[in-house]
Parts: C-alpha cells; structure tokens; sequence
C-alpha cells in the first residue's frame, strides 16, 4: 500500500523545499490546534472555580484569537503546497507518459488499446496525484495530528484515560485493513473496465459515420448500455466495501466518547480532573474524527493511488520490444540491398516476406505491386524500422540497415501511409509538419506538386482552412493529397507513398506521378500501390504474392512476360476505359425512322 509512496519518491525529492515547507506548515498548525481545547479547559475551570475576571478573559481571548490567526495562515500555506504539488505531478507524470509514447513503435500500440492508454493517462493518474495532494495530507493527519492528539490528551489530562478511550481504535484498524484489501481489488477490476468502455467509445465515434449508415445506433446504444451498467456494477462494488470505513469508524469512535466519558466521571468523582479537564478531553476525541476517519481514507487513497500506480507503470515501462541499437548516422541514402530476408510478424501463423532479394540503386523509383494482404507495406515497414527486422541480408550502402542509428534514418525518409494521419490544424500547419522552416512558397510549391492547387481556392480559408479532428471537413483524396504534400515539402532523400493515391482518380494520379518524378530526379521513390499505371514509369516493379517476390522487371518487361502484371494491367486498363466512355455514345437499340 505504502508502494506508490516510494515510487513517488523521485517526485518528493525534486520538489522536496514545497514538501518540507507543507509539511512543516501542518505540523505546526496541527500543534497550535491542539492548544484550543486546552485554553477551553483552562476557561471552563475558571468559570467553574469563580477565578474568572476581565482580565482573565481578555488573556484567553487574545490567546483564543491569536491561535485562530496563526492557524489560518499556516492551513492556507500547507493547503497550497500540497494541492498545487498535487497538479503539477499530473503534469509530469502525464509529460512522462507522452515522451514514452512518441518514442514507442507499432508493437506497443498493438499490446494496449487507444482507451485504455487514454484512461490510465488521465484517471489513473489523477488518482496518483490524489495520493501525492490529499493523500500526504491524510498521512499527516493519521499519524501526526493522532499522535499530537494523543500526547496532549495524556499530558495535560490523564494517560489512563488517553489509553482507555484509544483501546477501542485497535479493532478499527485492523477492519479496516481487511477491508482495505478489498476495496484494491475491487478499484483494479473498475478501472479495467473503465479503460474498455473508454476504448469503445472512441471506436464508437470514430467510427460514427459507418455506424450511422448501416443504421446500427440502437445496437450500438444497447451494447453501450451494457457496457456502462457493467461499469456501475463494478463502480458499485469499490463503494459498497469503501462504505463499510465512515460507519465502522463512527461505532468504535462513539465506544471511546462513552468509555472517555464514564472513566472521566469517575475520575472527576475522584478529584484527580477537572470539569474543564472532561470539556478538553472530550473536544480532543472530537477532533480525532477526522484523523480517524482519514485513516480508513488514507487506506483508500493508498490502495487506489497504489493500484493506479501500477497501471501507470505498466504502460510507462512497456516497450515496444524494438532494440534498434544502430550507431552510424545516416547522413543520406545509399543502395538498398535485400538477399534472402525473411520476415514474420510475432502474432502470424505465416511468413510475411519471403526470402526476398532486391537491389534498390540510389536515385532510383522501385514500384511494389501485387494483390491484397501481399505484404507491400510489411516491407515497407522494415524500411521504417516499425517491427523488428527480419532475418537475410538488409544493407544500405556497405552497412546493415541494423547498424544505422534509428532517428537520422528517419530523418531521411519522406513516408505517406495508408491511412493519411492529419492534424486538427490548417492545411498550412499540416503540410509545413514535414518542414520546419517552411515559406509560404514553400508550401504552395509542394500543394502544386501533389495537384491540390484547385482544391485550396475552392476551400474557404485557403491555406488557413482548419482541418477538423482527423481531417473530416475534407475529402478523402483532399487528404491524401495533404499528406503528399507534407511528405514532399521534407524533399526527402527517400520517398516512400504506400497506396497513397487510392482515393484519386487516374488523371489526377498521372499528374501527382508525373511531378513527383519531375521533382525528385536522382532520388530514391517508393511506390506502394493497387492502381498499376501509378508505377508504369518506375525503374523496377516487383510483384509480391504471399510476402515472395512473384515477378520484376520494369512494366513493359512485365507486360511482356503476360503475367499476373499484365492480366490486372489489362483490366485496370478495360476498366478505366469504360468508366470513361462518353455518356453521349449511340444507343444501339435507338429506333431509326427512315
Ligand atoms: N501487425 C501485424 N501483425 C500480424 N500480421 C500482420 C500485421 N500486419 C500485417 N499482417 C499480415 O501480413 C500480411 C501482409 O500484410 P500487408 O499489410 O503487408 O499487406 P499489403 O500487401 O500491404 O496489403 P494491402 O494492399 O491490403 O494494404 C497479411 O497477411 C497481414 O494479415
């Protein structure tokens, strides 16, 4: 339970002055509040002996005063530090979060679902920050106000009645640790499914559009319903054993006031007390609740800032299980060669790329065909460094890709994949992501080059026009253009576009090919597509089928071997003819009156 405090301890230790300075400030306000009671008494027995004067009250008064003024000064203080600290740990722990996450690869976002990252980055660790804030607060409460308590009560009334009226705290405890356990357990299977619900709401609304078309909403409110009630099920559980802790700590604490009460009757019968002593003895139980009953809080707030802990950990050191230890620094691109590489992702019952054996030659344009699930983009991939590199010989120049230092690799590479990742920002934001120090003109040249010149006077804002969350104010081929766009504005040493002109028809593809070669003469492109006359100018187009190298050579040579090339060539081709045919053609069965 007392795990996340230690796993904290880098973060007290960083800002221990703002702990210290708390933590000295309640203390101190904690002794001064302990005073109060005693001043009571004091008055009260001054009352009761007929000692009471002007003079005598205005002293407990100015003393009463002064002590009230101090404290609220000193509670401002620590309630600041600790809160304040509290918010900034959210900060860090959620920086923390976010660097892991940009240096983690595909792997790892493969092991943990989008909401599930969501709800540990923000529940879980509002749960941490709980402990660090209100939790050190309850810490302090629990074991120094209750000790401070303790020592006053035995001091300045009576031990014996101090230990008889604590007795009844034992069993307390010890409820409430079994209980403790429970409730840890209770909040790790809540926020489990929390992270599940979070997930599917995402999806959900990610893909709403769909949803909305198949008319699926009913389904989908029904399946959320369940979802949610599961949740409040389990919601319901952590407080059904949570609120065992108010009530059990109310029973044994009225089983002290009673015990407090009838002992320090007896001893008031006796002489050994006063009446003011009974007041103060019985105003010291009163202000026990709190630290008593932030026991059974501090156990919750451990338990669960402990739980929360350990989810947070769980995606802060997971890896990606990628150890790209590569130390040259790739300074620009070299020939790729690959011979007998072979690759198989960890969860494929199959081989991905088999035994494949190319020569990329600097400069060069290599076209990757072949049909669906082919593995045009596991091998792309291997050029990205997304999975662990397959086995066989992967070199660039006279170096293994593997002994390439990871970043400058990427830093060469210009990469439009599949699913076109745009920003919730302009279009100018979007296509200056690839360069940092873009112009305008810069921009503009790249818009021209990836043919989305007409589209931007047709957009309202031109070049300041926001791009909603993912794009969805633009089109799909707006948004594959975009993309191009960024990746050309890098002017990268490799260009790699993985079916990237899908959703653009012919003509517009034949322009944007047609300028990229134009611009990028002398280096290296790859082209990843369906469309075949997309790659008819590449120098080498090899045809992959289950992951193997099936034909090569360049279109004509392809077309010439009348393969698996030259049949979806030709279809392609009959195909675009037809869609393009005049509607205005003759009808055939037209009746002629002549
Ligand atoms: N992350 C992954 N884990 C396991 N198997 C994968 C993974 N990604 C792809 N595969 C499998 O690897 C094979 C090749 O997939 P790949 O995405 O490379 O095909 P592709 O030729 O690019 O297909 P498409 O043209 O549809 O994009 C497929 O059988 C696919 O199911």
């Amino acid at each position: 339970m007392f795990d996340v405090l230690v796993k904290l301890k880098f973060y007290f230790k960083e800002n221990k002055w703002q702990y210290l300075g708390s933590i000295i400030a309640l203390a101190v306000s904690n002794i001064f509040a302990v005073i109060i009671p005693f001043i009571i008494g004091r008055f009260i027995d001054a009352i009761v002996t007929g000692e009471m004067n002007a003079a005598v009250l205005r002293t407990y008064s100015l003393q009463f005063a002064g002590l009230v003024i101090i404290t609220y000064g000193l509670d401002f203080l620590w309630g600041y530090g600790l809160f304040a600290g509290a918010y900034k740990l959210q900060k860090e722990m959620r920086s923390k979060l976010m660097r892991h996450f940009l240096r983690m690869r595909a792997p790892y976002f493969e092991k943990f679902r989008t909401g599930d990252l969501m709800a540990r980055g923000t529940q879980d660790i509002r749960a941490l920050a709980d402990t660090a804030g209100y939790g050190m607060l309850v810490l302090m409460s629990a074991t120094g106000f209750t000790a401070t308590l303790v020592i006053m009560m035995g001091l300045t009334v009576h031990w014996g009645l101090t230990f008889a009226a604590v007795i009844p705290m034992l069993p307390m405890a010890y409820v409430i640790k079994v209980k403790g356990a429970q409730v840890d357990e209770a909040y790790e299977i809540a926020q489990k499914s929390f992270s599940s619900v979070n997930d599917d709401v995402l999806e959900m609304i990610d893909g709403m559009r769909v949803i909305r078309a198949y008319v699926k909403e009913a389904d989908f409110i029904d399946k959320f319903k369940e979802q949610t009630s599961g949740l409040l099920k389990k919601n319901n559980k952590v407080s059904e054993i949570a609120a065992i802790f108010a009530p059990t700590v109310k029973a044994f604490e009225g089983l002290s006031i009673m015990i407090a009460l009838s002992y320090g009757a007896i001893l008031v019968a006796q002489g050994t007390l006063s009446v003011g002593d009974i007041v103060a003895f019985q105003m010291y139980l009163g202000m026990m609740i709190w630290p008593i009953i932030s026991v059974s809080e501090l156990v919750l707030i451990l338990r669960q800032g402990s739980a929360s802990m350990r989810r947070v950990d769980e995606i802060r050191y997971a890896t990606d299980e990628l150890n790209f230890k590569g130390t040259i620094e790739a300074e620009q691109v070299d020939d790729f060669e690959f011979d007998e590489f072979t690759f198989k992702y960890s969860s494929s019952e199959t081989i991905n790329l088999d035994k494949i054996r190319l020569d990329l030659k600097k400069g060069k344009t290599l076209g990757i065909v072949g049909k669906t699930g082919s593995g045009k983009t596991t091998l792309i991939r291997q050029l990205l460094n997304q999975f662990p590199l397959g086995s066989g010989t992967f070199n660039m120049g006279s170096s293994a890709y593997s002994e390439y230092n990871d970043p400058s690799l990427r830093r060469l590479i210009g990469y439009v994949p599949q699913d076109h990742v745009l920003f919730s920002r302009s279009v100018r934001d979007n296509i200056a992501f690839g360069k940092k120090e873009a112009t305008d003109e810069d921009i503009l040249e790249s818009i021209r080059m990836a043919s989305f010149e007409e589209d931007l006077k047709n957009i309202n804002r031109g070049l300041d026009t926001m791009i909603g969350e993912k794009g969805v104010s633009i089109s799909g081929g707006q948004k594959q253009r975009i993309s191009i766009a960024r990746a050309l504005i890098k002017d990268p040493d490799i260009l790699i576009l993985d079916d990237s002109l899908s959703a653009v028809d012919a003509k517009t593809e034949q322009t944007i090919i047609h300028n990229i070669q134009q611009v990028r003469e002398g280096k290296t492109t790859i082209i990843s597509t369906h469309r075949l006359s997309a790659v008819k100018e590449a120098d080498e187009i090899i045809v992959l089928d289950n992951g193997a190298i099936l034909e090569r050579g360049t279109h004509d040579e392809l077309i010439d071997k009348g393969g698996w090339y030259y049949d979806q060539f030709t279809k392609q081709e009959i195909k675009e003819l037809t869609e393009n045919e005049p509607l205005s053609s003759p009808d055939p069965y037209e009746r002629r009156d002549d």
